[in-house]
């Protein structure tokens, strides 16, 4: 099978092309391959569809096999897979994703894509669409308690779900402890992404993240999404905010007449490869 590896900010998944590869069983493909000792080693693994309703779909998988409806940094990869390998030539594109079809703006100058602007969508703020248990219709500040510590969180589904903590320190956050703990917790019907936030000001925040399938990541395209969605419901930031990551920034905006969220960030290509499976 030939593959390429990418990544958007770190957040790393190995590209598979389906127009010519055919792939029996993506779940144990994708827990083979992103394993970083036994495999090649990412967060998960995207396959590059035909689409009958856009110009490309995207399928991803986490690190253990399981299904994600969307990946925020994943798509913009997409977008520099298909432009870059010249399955199209175009530089506005859509893609189908089990989130629905999105919409994609390479900036590219001279043949090289610089970067790529994706719409997001509108964000899915109802408890049970989410979804996340809870008496309230919108979940907003409200407190959730893991390993004996009570917390605060926002949840906002971007096609996938998300709870975001605002802290007051994310360096110190020992994740793989209270991570999987967040993940796994009951008020979570399908698991859960979980972003904690520090706000360093009305235009900047910075994140950690613990994605649901695939543990801490670099960065989360979706995740820096809900956290700002989060930090404006909550009074605490404008609408236009960039999102410090362990791996870089990305640039978030919501358009709240069109209640559109936007996210611009890069896409890069590690190598490519081919592997026996
Ligand atoms: N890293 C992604 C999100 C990948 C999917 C997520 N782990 C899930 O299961 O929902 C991003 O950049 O958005």
């Amino acid at each position: 099978m030939k593959f390429t590896k990418m990544h958007g900010l770190g957040n790393d998944y190995v590209y598979v092309n389906c127009f010519e590869e055919t792939i029996e069983n993506p779940e144990e493909l994708a827990r083979f391959i992103s394993d970083r000792h036994f495999g090649v080693g990412s967060d998960g693994l995207i396959l590059i569809h035909p689409s009958k309703v856009a110009d490309f779909e995207m399928i991803m998988y986490n690190a253990d096999g399981s299904r994600g409806e969307m990946c925020g940094n994943g798509i913009r990869c997409v977008a520099k897979y298909v432009y870059d390998y010249k399955l199209t030539e175009k530089t506005e594109i859509s893609v189908e994703t089990l989130g629905g079809i999105k919409y994609l703006e390479l900036n590219v100058k001279d043949e090289k894509v610089e970067s790529v602007k994706v719409n997001m969508g509108s964000p899915e703020l109802a408890a049970d669409k989410i979804p996340v248990k809870s008496q309230n219709q919108k979940v907003m500040n409200e407190p959730i308690d893991v390993e004996g510590i009570t917390y605060h969180m926002t949840c906002v589904s971007m096609g996938n779900p998300h709870a975001v903590i605002f802290v007051n320190d994310i360096k110190d956050l020992d994740l793989e402890k209270i991570g999987p703990k967040f993940e796994n917790h009951e008020r979570f019907p399908n698991r859960i992404n979980t972003e904690f936030v520090r706000v360093i000001d009305k235009e900047t925040v910075e994140m950690r993240v613990w994605e649901r399938g695939s543990g801490e990541t670099l960065a989360c395209g979706t995740g820096a999404c809900a956290t700002v969605v989060a930090c404006i419901l909550n009074g605490y930031t404008n609408d236009e905010v960039t999102v410090h990551l362990l791996g870089g920034d990305l640039q978030i905006q919501w358009d709240k007449k069109e209640n559109l969220i936007y996210m611009t960030g890069p896409a890069t290509i590690v190598f490519d490869g081919e592997i026996q499976i």
